[in-house]
């Protein structure tokens, strides 16, 4: 039996019906459970109930998977890649179906979520490419009667679980690796989000996804910490790829130690942006728009922490503020004319609303927004600047995950190398300025694993996505992207 579901009925938000699928999947099959409530961020209305998957049911996918390794790891690349194509072309295919389920639970505005439809897909397209290219090397030997040479081997059956800012991406970005270098897998998609994974599970399918090879096991909050447990502890699972806080990293990676499992972990940013007074000020202020306050300030690589050189502050200050009164319309996301959505739930808007209460406590000025919009609903939090804000501010130190721009100033490249770096999360961070000599030497010493130099926005497959420090380990995407799931073998070969 299928859960009664809101987005089912209207088949004027989803033209088809097969991509609201809420059932878990498991080897092959999907399969109901009493569900739990998703909820639309915009409404706070329920739109669909979940299967909230047994703990017994996500050990019978770990098995699944870990059988149906023993046949996917042989099938070759060729084949492989032939699977990730015709996924990306599916997910293309139901671009806007897809993006729809996107606003409705995550509550991003229509076009961001396309926008994250064509990235998730394009991270299949470029694996579908990867697969057939992982060579092996000859290594002279010491010995003259051997021979050496080496053989990327997939790690086995991964554990994957992701959050809800990019309910498609961050599954599509680890899941096309896995496959791609022959691992099987089992997906616990974010409480919050797992309508648009579970739309991505049916074109697996429909792409020709062997069963077993890919299983979806959605659960509510209160078994995460479980299913957490289980995916680390299992010896089943030879690795857990983690996209999340960097608290949750840090549970997962302890629980990881009894089984020496391979993790990878792509956690917290606290970005920096500098804006130097050689930068094309109007490039800077288009930069910050879209760095800081997209998907109302909900991506791990939003600038966290704004800093500007003093003799701009202002002029930067006053265009940046009549950028966002001119550009930006705060509403639900299905409306096309919206540019921001609301938070994700009451946690995060809280969240918000108590680091803004702490700067200006401290000294900060609320030059733009600083309120919550109730007119709007209960989850929507006016775009905000703040002027004044120091070291001294918990917000300097704490990723907002929100649509709060805190600006500080500076005066030297020194000063603000040394405040850019005050952190210990080195995901991603940004800087403009027009001095060639200036942009080589600050890039080589921003502490993250990522820099955007006059831009603001940075991702795409091919990028090494990754942190530094607690902003965790590993690289998604691009050329490094398969290494993660794979295992370098070396033969030596007696003559
Ligand atoms: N570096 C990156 O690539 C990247 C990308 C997106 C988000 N993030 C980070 O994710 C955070 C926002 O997402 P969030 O609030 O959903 O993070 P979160 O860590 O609370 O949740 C992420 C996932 O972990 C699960 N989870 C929570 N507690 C768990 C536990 N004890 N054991 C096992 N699983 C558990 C959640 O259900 C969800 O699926 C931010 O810090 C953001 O920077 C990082
Ligand atoms: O939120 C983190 C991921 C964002 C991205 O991949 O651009």
């Amino acid at each position: 039996m299928r859960a009664f579901t809101f987005v089912r009925r209207s088949s004027s938000l989803i033209s088809t019906g097969k991509l609201v699928e809420t059932r878990a999947l498991v080897n092959g099959k999907f399969i109901h459970f009493e569900g739990f409530p998703v909820v639309n961020p915009a409404t706070q209305g329920e739109i669909a109930f979940m299967s909230n998957t047994p703990l017994e049911t996500v050990k019978s996918a770990i098995s699944a998977a870990a059988e149906a390794f023993r046949d996917y790891r042989t099938v070759p690349a060729q084949a492989r890649a032939r699977i990730l194509e015709n996924w990306y072309r599916l997910m293309i295919e139901h671009e806007t179906d897809l993006a729809r389920l996107v606003t409705l639970e995550n509550g991003k505005p229509l076009a961001d979520s396309l926008g994250e439809v064509r990235y998730a897909a394009s991270f299949f397209k470029w694996f579908s490419e990867e697969a057939v290219r992982q060579y092996g090397e000859t290594i002279s030997s010491a010995t003259p009667s051997n021979r050496m040479y080496t053989q990327w081997q997939p790690v086995g059956p991964v554990g994957i679980i992701t959050p809800w800012n990019f309910p498609l991406a961050m599954i599509s970005r680890k899941l096309a690796a896995a496959l791609a270098a022959g691992c099987t897998a089992v997906v616990k998609p974010a409480a919050e989000t797992p309508l648009s994974a579970m739309a991505m599970a049916v074109l697996g399918v429909e792409a020709g996804v062997p069963d077993g090879v890919v299983n979806y096991t959605p659960v509510g909050h209160e078994k995460t910490k479980s299913v957490g447990e289980l995916f680390c502890e299992s010896p089943d699972l030879k690795k857990v790829s983690f996209t999340g806080s960097t608290n949750v990293g840090k549970i997962l990676m302890g629980q990881s130690a009894s089984t020496l499992k391979r993790i990878s972990m792509e956690l917290g940013g606290n970005a920096p942006f500098v804006v130097f007074e050689d930068a094309d000020i109007d490039k800077a202020v288009a930069g910050a728009l879209s760095c800081k306050f997209r998907s109302s300030g909900q991506t791990c690589v939003c600038a966290n922490r704004l800093f500007v050189h003093d003799s701009i502050y202002n002029e930067f200050l006053f265009k940046l503020s009549k950028a966002l009164d001119t550009n930006t319309r705060l509403g639900p996301g299905l409306d096309p004319t919206v540019t921001h959505g609301p938070l994700i739930h009451g946690r995060a808007i809280s969240k918000v609303e108590q680091l803004v209460e702490d700067a200006t406590s401290k000294g900060a000025t609320v030059v733009r927004g600083g309120q919550r919009r109730n007119d709007l609903g209960a989850l929507f939090y006016e775009l905000t600047l703040l002027s004044d804000v120091t070291p001294k501010m918990e917000i300097f130190h704490t990723e907002a995950f929100g649509p709060v721009a805190p600006i500080i100033r500076f005066k030297s490249v020194d000063e603000v190398m040394e405040l850019a770096n005050d952190t210990r999360v080195g995901l991603a961070a940004y800087f403009y300025t027009e001095n060639n000599s200036k942009a080589w030497t600050v890039a080589e010493k921003l502490q993250a694993g990522m820099v955007g130099v006059n831009t603001g926005l940075i991702s795409e497959a091919a990028l090494p996505f990754g942190g530094v420090g607690e902003s965790g380990f590993g690289r998604e995407g691009s050329k490094y992207g398969l290494a993660e799931y794979s295992d370098l073998k070396t033969v030596v070969v007696g003559l």
